[in-house]
Order: C-alpha cells, then sequence, then structure tokens
C-alpha cells in the first residue's frame, strides 16, 4: 500500500495533535507553502509555541478570526500514517491520551532545532614529533576503528587519554579536526557477512525465521530454545533477512546492561555497530537515532522497550528478546507492555515479530499452541553442552548456622567445584546487605520517610536505600525511634551479606559479586563479565543481572540461595515467575564442555513449581498452569485491570474510589467483577496515598471502552490520579 501523501494549500484549516495536555486536536491555519499531512509542526499556543503533528483537516468549530497560522514546519520526515494508526491504536488500548501517546513517540530532544555541526576527529597523514604510550593509543583507536570520527570525549573516553593528547596531534597533523554534521547515517550493516557455522537444528530453525520475514506479511513467532541453544544467532539471521529485503529490524532487549555486550555481537555479524535507543543513551545520540531512524538510515536499533515508538520508514522485523521479562511492561506514565505492543506494531505494517525465551510467558505459549503464533523451537544446547541436572536442597534437613544462608550441602558442591578450578555461582535476587534492619532494643524496622516500605541497607554504598522510591539515608547509629545507641541489627541476607558469607567459608575462593546496583558504568560492568568469562573468579555471587544472556564457560555448579522467595504473595503469576527465573538462573550452568548442575535451596522440596522446576517438564508445567488460570478466569483466559488512584490527601483518594466503585453499574452489567476499592499492598509512595482496585471480565468483553466511558464520566478532582493498568503484570 502506498500512502497518498495528503497536502494542504497555505491557509487551510488543519488539525495538530500536539503533546499538551489537553486531550483535543486544535486548528491552525497551514503556513505559506503549505504542510503535508503528518509533518511536525511548530505551532503558537498562548503565549508559547509547542511541537505538535498535522493529523487531519480543521474541524472548524472553533471561531475563525481566532485561528493562527502554524508558525513552521520543522526539518524531520512526516509522521507516517502507520505510525499515526499505531499511536491512536496504543491510546484506545491502554486508555492513554493522545497528547500523552505524541509525547512517547517525539522523545528526542532539539527536534525543533535545525540540523547542527560537531568538531570530530579523524587520522591524518602527519608523523608525530615523538611517540608516547597516550599518543599511541589514541592513533591505535583510530586506526582499529578505520575511518571512523569520534568527539574529542569519545576519542579521550576509549583511547584513555586526557583531551590535550589529542590537540597535541592536531598541531601536528597526525589526527585532523573537521566539522560534521552532527546527526550523521549509522554506517551500512552487510547482511552477506559470513554468520557462524550453524549447527543443522540452528539451520532449520533460522530458515523458518527467514521464510517468516521474506513474506513481508504480519507474523509473530516465538522463538523458544533452551537456554545455550543459540537464540541469538538464530535470530540474527533473521535480522540479515530483514536487512536483504531492505527494511529496518529492531532488536528489543531487556536489560540496559546488556547492551555492550549484544552490540558487539551484532558488528561481529554485520561488520558496524547499531543504532541504540535506551535510558543510557547520550542526549546527542538520543537526537541522531530519532532522525535517523526517521529518515531510514539507521537499518538496525537495539533498544528499550521505548525504541517501539521510533519513526520507523519501513520496519521488517522485530525481535523481542527473553519475551518473558518483566522489563517489558512499563508501569508509570503510559502503562503498556512493549511485548503487545510489538505486536500491535508489527500488524500493522506487515512486519515479523520474533519472541524468544527459553521460558516464555504462559500468554505466548497459550499463542503458540493455538496456533496464533507460530513456533520453532530449539532443543539442544549448542556445541557439546547439554542442560544441567537439576536438584532440590531441603532446607530443614541441613544444619544452618546463624546468620548463614549457605547450606552444608551447598557449600560441599562449592568446595568439590573449586577443587577442580570449575565455577560457582551463588544466586540471590536481593540486592544491597540486607533486607530489615531492626532495633533490638525496641523492635523498630527502619522505613522510608515516603513510602510504607522497609529501607534495605546497602553496605557497598555505605547507607540505606528504599526500594520503591529510591531516596537513601545514612545508616543511622542509634534507633530513630528509641534512640538506643547500638542496637541496630541486620535482618535476612541481601547479595552483599551472601558475599561476606562466601568469604569467611572460602577464604582461598576468589569472589566477584555483580548486582545492578553496584553502579558499574556499562563498560566496566562488560570489562567484569569479560573477566569473569576468562576465569578470574571462582565463585560469582549475583542478582538477576547474572541471570539473563551470560555466558560464563567456566561455570559448572549453581546455587539458589533461595527458591521460595518469588513463591511468597499471591501474585497470579508467581508459579511462573519463579519458574522461569529459576530455569535461567540455572541454564548458566555447564554451557561449555563441562556438565552443569543446578541446586535450589528449599524449604518446600514438594511444591509442585520447584518440582517442575527440578523436574524439566516445561511443557507439563505450561499445561498446568493454563488449566489452572482458565479456571480462574484470569489472563491470558480472562481479562484484567488494574485502577490504582493516588494522591497526597488519603480521604480523597478514598473517597474517589468509593465514589466510582458506586457509580459502576455500567460495567457490572456488562459482567465485569470488580474488587475493592482497598489499600494497595504498598499504601504509600513517595509521598502519595494509593488505593487500588481490580476489574475481571470474560474475554469477550468490551473492557477499554467500558472503561474509557466510566472514567471520562467521574469527576476527579485535581489532587487525585487515577491510572488504568490493563493487562496489569504487578499489583503492590
Ligand atoms: N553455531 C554456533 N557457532 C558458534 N558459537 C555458537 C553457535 N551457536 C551458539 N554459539 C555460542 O553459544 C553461546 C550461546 O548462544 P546464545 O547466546 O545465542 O544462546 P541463547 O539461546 O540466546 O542463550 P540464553 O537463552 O541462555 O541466553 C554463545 O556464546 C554463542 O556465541
Ligand atoms: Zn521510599
Amino acid at each position: 500500500m502506498i500512502e497518498e501523501p495528503t497536502h494542504f494549500a497555505a491557509n487551510r484549516l488543519v488539525a495538530v495533535l500536539t503533546a499538551e495536555p489537553l486531550n483535543r486536536f486544535l486548528d491552525y491555519k497551514a503556513p505559506e507553502g503549505g504542510v503535508f499531512m503528518g509533518a511536525f509542526v511548530e505551532v503558537p499556543l498562548g503565549p508559547r509555541k509547542v511541537i505538535g503533528v498535522v493529523w487531519g483537516a480543521g474541524e472548524g468549530k472553533f471561531d475563525a478570526s481566532k485561528i493562527r497560522t502554524i508558525r513552521s514546519v520543522l526539518d524531520v520526515t512526516p509522521m507516517r500514517l502507520e505510525m499515526r494508526d499505531f499511536l491512536e491504536r496504543v491510546g484506545r488500548y491502554t486508555l492513554t491520551p493522545m497528547n500523552a501517546m505524541l509525547r512517547l513517540a517525539t522523545r528526542a530532544p532539539g527536534l525543533a532545532n535545525p540540523p547542527s555541526m560537531q568538531r570530530v576527529f579523524a587520522l591524518g597523514e602527519g608523523a608525530p614529533d615523538r611517540i608516547t604510550d597516550a599518543r599511541q593509543r589514541v592513533i591505535d583507536t583510530l586506526t582499529a576503528n578505520d575511518g571512523m570520527r569520534f568527539t574529542s570525549k569519545e576519542l579521550s573516553d576509549i583511547a584513555g587519554v586526557t583531551p590535550s593528547v589529542i590537540k597535541g596531534l592536531a598541531k601536528q597533523g597526525v589526527v585532523i579536526e573537521l566539522e560534521t554534521p552532527r546527526d550523521v547515517a549509522y554506517p551500512n550493516l552487510n547482511p552477506d557477512l559470513p554468520p557462524k557455522d550453524l549447527t543443522d537444528d540452528q539451520k532449520t530453525a533460522a530458515a523458518a525465521l527467514c521464510a517468516f520475514v521474506a513474506t513481508q506479511t504480519y507474523q509473530t513467532t516465538l522463538l523458544k530454545g533452551v537456554t545455550g541453544s543459540g537464540k541469538t544467532e538464530v535470530y540474527l539471521e533473521a535480522v540479515a533477512e530483514c536487512l536483504k529485503q531492505g527494511r529496518q529490524a529492531l532488536v528489543l532487549i531487556p536489560e540496559i546492561a546488556l547492551t555492550v555486550e549484544f552490540i558487539d555481537r551484532i558488528e561481529k555479524r554485520f561488520g558496524h555497530k547499531p543504532a541504540e535507543w535506551h535510558s543510557g543513551v547520550t542526549m546527542t545520540e538520543r537526537r541522531r537515532c530519532w532522525r535517523m531512524v526517521g529518515a531510514g538510515k539507521a537499518q538496525v536499533v537495539v533498544g528499550a522497550r521505548s525504541a517501539l515508538f521510533l519513526p520507523y520508514q519501513n520496519l521488517g522485523l522485530v525481535v523481542v528478546d527473553e519475551e518473558h521479562d518483566t522489563s517489558y511492561k512499563q508501569e508509570e506514565g503510559v502503562f503498556y507492555s512493549a511485548r503487545d505492543m510489538a505486536v500491535l506494531r508489527a500488524s500493522g505494517c506487515k512486519a515479523s515479530v520474533i519472541l524468544a525465551s527459553a521460558t516464555p510467558s504462559l500468554e505466548t505459549w497459550v499463542n503458540g499452541k493455538t496456533g496464533k503464533y507460530n513456533r520453532v523451537d530449539l532443543s539442544r544446547r549448542f556445541g557439546a553442552a547439554v542442560m544441567p541436572d537439576m536438584d532440590t536442597i531441603d532446607l530443614r534437613e541441613q544444619e544452618m548456622g546463624s546468620n548463614s544462608w549457605i547450606s552444608p550441602a551447598l557449600a560441599g558442591e562449592v568446595t568439590q567445584g573449586l577443587e577442580r578450578g570449575e565455577q560457582s555461582l551463588l544466586f540471590l535476587n536481593r540486592r544491597g546487605y540486607a533486607p530489615i534492619t531492626v532495633c533490638r532494643a525496641c523492635g523498630e524496622q527502619i522505613g522510608c520517610d515516603f513510602c510504607d516500605a522497609r529501607m534495605v541497607e546497602h553496605r557497598f554504598h555505605g547507607h540505606l536505600m528504599c526500594h520503591q522510591c529510591g531516596d537513601t539515608k545514612p545508616m543511622p547509629t542509634q534507633c530513630p525511634s528509641c534512640n538506643e545507641e547500638g542496637k541496630l541489627a541486620a535482618v535476612g541476607p541481601g547479595v552483599e551479606r551472601l558475599a561476606d558469607e562466601a568469604k569467611e567459608r572460602f577464604p582461598d575462593a576468589r569472589i566477584s559479586v555483580l548486582s545492578s546496583d553496584m553502579s558499574m558504568s556499562a563498560r566496566a560492568l562488560k570489562q567484569r563479565i569479560t573477566e569473569i568469562a576468562s576465569g578470574a573468579t571462582d565463585i560469582i555471587v549475583g542478582t538477576q543481572l547474572v541471570a539473563k544472556g551470560h555466558n560464563f564457560p567456566l561455570l559448572t555448579c549453581v546455587g539458589v540461595i533461595d527458591a521460595d522467595l518469588g513463591l511468597q504473595g499471591g501474585d497470579l503469576r508467581a508459579a511462573e515467575r519463579t519458574f522461569q527465573l529459576m530455569r535461567q538462573v540455572a541454564g548458566r550452568a555447564g554451557r561449555a564442555k563441562k556438565k552443569g548442575r543446578a541446586y535450589l535451596q528449599t524449604h518446600q522440596p514438594d511444591h509442585p513449581v520447584i518440582k517442575a522446576i527440578v523436574g524439566g517438564d516445561e511443557e507439563g508445567f505450561w499445561r498446568a498452569e493454563a488449566i489452572a488460570r482458565k479456571q480462574a478466569g484470569v489472563p491470558p483466559f480472562g481479562r484484567m485491570a488494574g485502577i490504582i488512584f493516588t494522591g497526597s490527601d488519603a480521604q480523597a483518594v478514598f473517597n474517589v474510589a468509593q465514589m466510582m466503585a458506586q457509580n459502576a453499574d455500567a460495567l457490572r452489567a456488562l459482567g465485569i467483577e470488580i474488587y475493592g476499592p482497598a489499600p494497595a499492598p504498598i499504601a504509600r509512595v513517595r509521598g502519595k496515598h494509593r488505593v487500588r482496585m481490580l476489574m475481571k471480565a470474560a474475554k469477550d468483553v468490551p473492557l477499554q471502552g467500558a472503561l474509557a466511558r466510566w472514567r471520562d464520566q467521574a469527576r476527579i478532582p485535581n489532587n487525585v490520579r487515577v491510572s488504568i493498568d490493563i493487562d496489569p503484570q504487578s499489583f503492590y
């Protein structure tokens, strides 16, 4: 379908969508020379000028004499019909006003600025008068990245020199300084470079994925492959196919900390680095990425969930790696699941989606079963590696010392590993030193001043931290409640405390802690991971950061310190999440030649979920989960929505919730079940009180439309905020 560009002549009325909280389109007159549908424009609004997008013909409902003229048309590619459609569909699905949708789609700094220049350095012809180590590193960096240009900051960072070294070399013509446009195209990726030698299984899987991509029709495929089977290698072939078709590809990954490693893999496969889009990218680079994606000059984007809202010109493939990962759900501002919206995005532009996972979400598994999604399996590990043996360690039968979390049985396994020169991983999904700090005199637990949550001690950083709002305070020496000196005690383990225990028990072992809050830069983290992979560590102590996508070839023994942790609490996905996390962590073991073992420390070895994890009957586990969810009428067999009321005034928040519950007859008439309102499990976050309601409906109930009418009819005072979370993933 070729889109006919609609053009509005000068002075014609056009409807402009802005990101301002107005919830309606504004009429403007087209400027001199006219304007295209979808154009990004700058319009006057009161005394200000704001950015907007031409969304259609003006409605003429406003006083014609007051209508102002578009000030300027921005020098960026107009928003395509397909994108406008996508934003409208996401808006309807998530009950988000269009202005907020537009904000998501325009999150590039300096959109209104004219193209600008920057100073960069490249290799020159001159020879240095004398050579120093620092100078050599600059020359090496430029030689190694043949033809690439760097800003002074980039070059000094990569070469590890001060900017004055670069200046000195510039004076002698060894490097030359150039002015170039800031927003330059990304280098061309070459899909024809040879891939790794794929195994027969991998070849079959890759061929199936490539065939789907080649149809240039909408397709969603579940790529289910056991940990270490080479899913990444396989879906990179689908990316190659997409590039051969001349279309753009997006790869979503769940953890920013992993991007550096991933970008390297793309560079090895396609010859150059792709565009990157996530919160760790500089403003300049974000702007470049947004513009170049829009101009069709970025072929592959690697990014976090919001990369879905970049202005692709010809999107042919979206890969969602570790599709079950909870980080794909955004739970503030616009509540959306990037995985689900990726499917929506692709369906609007005849593109393929690949959902890759060793442990897919039940939703995706069911869609694979019913044939709504295609399914491609990789059931064997790459090379000589086989899946690890798994077993439980029954903590009820182990002699556990006080403040000790490594059982004698697990310690024995680690010791044997050490003797054989193999690595072990001790896994605990809890950041910090200890989850609770209690006063032994009065029993007070130190809490956050702004949330109904305990503060977590982080000894590495030397403070207490709230994991809800991020607030920190120094570790007090006296109890804030009874003022007793020296009575505060840590209760329970976090990953830092576990590391202390490991150091005590294995004094000769080299121990390395990997947790997402160790404030390491992405490069430093990659460096650490490379060191671990090469054998510089005997014992890794880590949180779920290590569970995701790392290859540690020497790692043979995985010990899960508390397998029961995720099973507590009544979350409908508790079983699924525990299953996924445990299988994923265990999957770090034995990825090379030596067979791995994984041990789950548990108090309930007979729990069906623990048995399923250890037994490895994955299909059986999903079948059982599916039956349970079907009986309960919950997703994916029923629909759910969470309603969250927040505000500083607790009474006002409750009143609104109560009032809206009373005025919900229209919802009940449709068969929607309403639970609550009740105080949220965490009843206060960042000083805001929180009340929740939960809606449940059968699959065929038009939930969104009903909720939209219900919300729009309610008179909600300014001091209370009502958020609607369709398909909620968390219930805190
Ligand atoms: N055909 C191949 N040739 C060479 N190396 C391969 C091949 N297939 C996989 N590998 C290597 O095996 C390791 C695991 O592959 P990959 O990371 O793609 O697996 P995965 O299925 O994505 O793993 P996980 O889900 O556990 O993160 C990687 O180091 C990868 O480079
Ligand atoms: Zn807090």
